[in-house]
C-alpha cells in the first residue's frame, strides 16, 4: 500500500525524530536524497548551471544544502533569495562555503533572475514546501513563470511551492515541477489532482520518520489487489460465487446497459441478472446474461445490486433496489433519482460512483469546485449520504462515510476519459461487491483494474468503453502476476 500523511503527522513525526538526532541531521538527509536526485536529472553536474528558488524557511534551507553539495561536484550555482533577512543561515553558510553564489532582492532583483533562470539546466523550487499556505506570493510567483518558461529542468523540494499538501488543491498561482522530491512520506496533495499535475514525478527520500499506521491517504498497489480479488474455489458454484443484479439502461441508452453487463461479466461474480428494457440488446452482445422483464424485487436473487447507468427517469428502479437488503451500487441517473435519506437508511453497504458533475450536483455547488477540492468533496458526500463514495475522474478517489482513510485510484489514465467507461466501472465494482468485497474495496478494486485496462487498451491509442471492458481480464492477469 502506498500510504500519504497530513503535515501535522509529518510535523510531530519530525519532532520526535529531531530529539533522538543530533541537530541538522534530518535536514543533511533531505538535502542529501535532494542533491542525488537533482543529479540524475543533470546527468552531469560539472559545469551545469543550477538556479535555487530560496524562501524562508527549512524548504530554502533543503535547497542550499543540496546546493551547496552540486557546487562542491563543480556545478554553478546561484541561490535566488527571496527573503534575504530570514535565508536559512545554515544552509547559506554552506554554500557560500562551497563556492556558490546569492542574488538578493531589491532593484534589478528579478531581472536578473530571469536571466539566470532563463540560462540554467536546472532549477530547484525550495520557496515553500510544507510550511506554505495559500498560493504563492507575488515574487515568487514571478520566479515561478519564469521557472515555467525556461528550458530548465524543475525540481521542486518536498511539494511544488504554492499547492496545499494536505488536500492537493491548488489556491493561486504554484510552481510546475518536472520532478518532486518529497521528504519522509507522500503528502495528499502529491497523489490528488490538481496539484498532481504541479508535481511532475515524485521521488520519495526515506529520512527515517516513524509514521502511525493510519495513514490519510492510501493507494493500492498489485499486491493489495491481488489480496482483495476473488478466485473460485472446488466448492464453488455460480450462485456461491455470487450473482451481481444489473438495473440499467432505457429504450434511450441501451448501451449503458451493454456495457455495465460487459464490466460485470468480468468482476468475478459467478452470474451476471439483467433487469430493464435492454434485454435484447444484452442477450444479443451476451447470451450468458440472465434476463428478467420483472422489476428487480422480483427478478431472483442477488448478492448485489447495481442501478443506474443510462437509466433515464425510472425512478421505481432505483427505488426497487434500494428497498433490497444487499450492497447496492448506486450510477449515474441513479444518484439523481436516489433518496437521500432512503440511501441513509439503508443496513446494507451502499457505493454512489459519481464523476464530478454528478457529485457537483448531489452537493448543490459546482463542477469546478468539485475538481478543484476533489478530497472535501468525497467525505462530504460520503457523510451526507452516510454511503462509501466513488469520486470518478482525472483522480479517482474512494470514501468511506465514518471518516478515516480514502483511498486513491493509482491506476487511471486520461484514455478512459471516454464514453459508457464509466458504466463499464459500474458492473465491474459491482461484480466485486456480489464476490463479497466491502464497498471500499470494490470500488477501490474495482477502479485499480478498471484504470490498468484502460492503459493495457488504449496502449497509446484512442479506445472504447468495451475495449476497457475486455482488457479487464489482462489485468486481472497483471495483478496476479
Ligand atoms: N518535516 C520534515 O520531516 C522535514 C522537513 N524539511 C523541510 O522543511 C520544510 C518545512 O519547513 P518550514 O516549516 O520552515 O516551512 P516552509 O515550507 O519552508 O515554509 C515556511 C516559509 O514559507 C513562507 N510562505 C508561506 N506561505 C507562502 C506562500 N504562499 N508564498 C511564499 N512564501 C510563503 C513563510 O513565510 P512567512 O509566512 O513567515 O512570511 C515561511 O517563512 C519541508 O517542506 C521540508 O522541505 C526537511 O528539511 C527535513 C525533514
Ligand atoms: N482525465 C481522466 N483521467 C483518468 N481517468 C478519467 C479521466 N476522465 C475520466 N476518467 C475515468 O473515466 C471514467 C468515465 O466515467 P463517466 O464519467 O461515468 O463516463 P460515462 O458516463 O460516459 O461512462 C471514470 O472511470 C473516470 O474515472
Ligand atoms: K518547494
Amino acid at each position: 500500500m502506498r500510504t500519504a500523511y497530513s503535515v501535522e503527522t509529518v510535523r510531530t513525526a519530525e519532532r520526535e525524530l529531531m530529539a533522538r538526532l543530533p541537530e541538522g541531521a534530518l535536514m543533511q538527509r533531505a538535502a542529501a536524497g535532494l542533491a542525488a536526485a537533482c543529479a540524475d536529472v543533470l546527468g552531469r553536474v560539472y559545469g551545469s548551471r543550477v538556479v535555487l528558488l530560496v524562501g524562508s524557511g527549512d524548504n530554502g534551507g533543503d535547497a542550499l544544502y543540496a546546493g551547496a553539495r552540486l557546487a562542491r561536484r563543480g556545478a554553478g550555482v546561484t541561490a535566488l533569495l527571496l527573503a534575504p533577512e530570514r535565508t536559512h543561515a545554515g544552509g547559506l553558510a554552506a554554500l557560500r562555503g562551497a563556492g556558490g553564489n546569492t542574488v538578493t532582492g531589491g532593484d534589478g532583483f528579478l531581472g536578473t533572475a530571469q536571466e539566470l533562470i532563463g540560462r540554467a539546466d536546472l532549477v530547484v523550487d525550495g520557496i515553500v514546501g510544507i510550511g506554505g499556505k495559500g498560493g504563492l506570493r507575488p515574487d515568487a510567483a514571478t520566479l515561478a513563470g519564469f521557472a515555467a518558461g525556461s528550458r530548465a529542468v524543475v525540481v521542486a523540494v518536498d511539494l511544488p511551492s504554492g499547492v496545499e499538501a494536505d488536500t492537493g488543491e491548488v489556491l493561486g498561482p504554484a510552481v510546475h515541477a518536472d520532478l518532486t522530491v518529497t521528504f519522509g512520506t507522500h503528502k495528499p496533495g502529491l497523489l490528488i489532482d490538481p496539484a498532481r499535475e504541479y508535481a511532475g514525478s515524485v521521488r520519495l527520500v526515506d529520512i527515517g520518520l516513524d509514521l502511525p499506521e493510519r495513514a490519510e491517504l492510501e493507494a493500492l498497489q498489485h499486491a493489495d489487489v491481488a489480496a482483495r480479488l476473488p478466485a473460485p474455489g472446488a466448492e464453488s458454484d455460480k450462485y456461491r460465487r455470487g450473482v451481481v443484479g444489473i438495473a440499467a439502461g432505457s429504450a434511450r441508452y441501451p448501451g449503458a446497459a451493454v456495457l455495465a453487463v460487459s464490466g460485470a461479466l468480468r468482476g468475478g461474480a459467478g452470474a451476471v441478472r439483467y433487469v430493464g428494457p435492454a434485454a435484447d440488446a444484452v442477450i444479443s452482445r451476451f447470451p450468458e446474461t440472465l434476463v428478467s422483464d420483472l422489476g428487480p424485487a422480483r427478478a431472483g436473487r442477488v448478492q448485489a445490486w447495481v442501478v443506474g447507468p443510462g437509466a433515464g427517469d425510472d425512478a421505481s428502479a432505483v427505488a426497487e433496489v434500494l428497498e433490497a437488503e444487499v450492497p447496492v451500487l448506486v450510477d449515474a441517473d441513479g444518484l439523481r433519482l436516489a433518496d437521500r435519506a432512503t440511501v441513509r437508511g439503508r443496513t446494507a453497504p451502499t457505493l454512489l460512483t459519481p464523476h464530478a458533475g454528478e457529485a457537483a450536483a448531489l452537493l448543490g455547488v459546482s463542477r469546478e469546485s468539485v475538481e478543484g477540492a476533489r478530497l472535501a468533496s468525497v467525505r462530504e458526500l460520503a457523510a451526507r449520504y452516510g454511503a462509501t463514495v466513488l469520486l470518478k475522474g482525472s483522480t479517482t478517489l474512494i470514501a468511506d462515510p465514518g471518516g478515516g482513510v480514502v483511498r486513491v485510484n493509482p491506476t487511471g489514465t486520461a484514455w478512459l476519459a471516454t464514453a459508457g467507461s464509466g458504466d463499464v466501472l459500474s458492473g465491474l465494482a459491482g461484480s466485486l461487491l456480489a464476490s463479497g468485497l466491502s464497498a471500499s474495496d470494490a470500488g477501490s478494486v474495482g477502479a485499480y483494474l478498471h484504470g490498468l485496462a484502460g492503459r493495457f487498451a488504449a496502449d497509446g491509442a484512442p479506445v472504447g468503453a468495451h475495449d476497457v471492458a475486455e482488457a479487464v481480464r489482462d489485468a486481472w492477469r497483471d495483478v496476479m502476476g
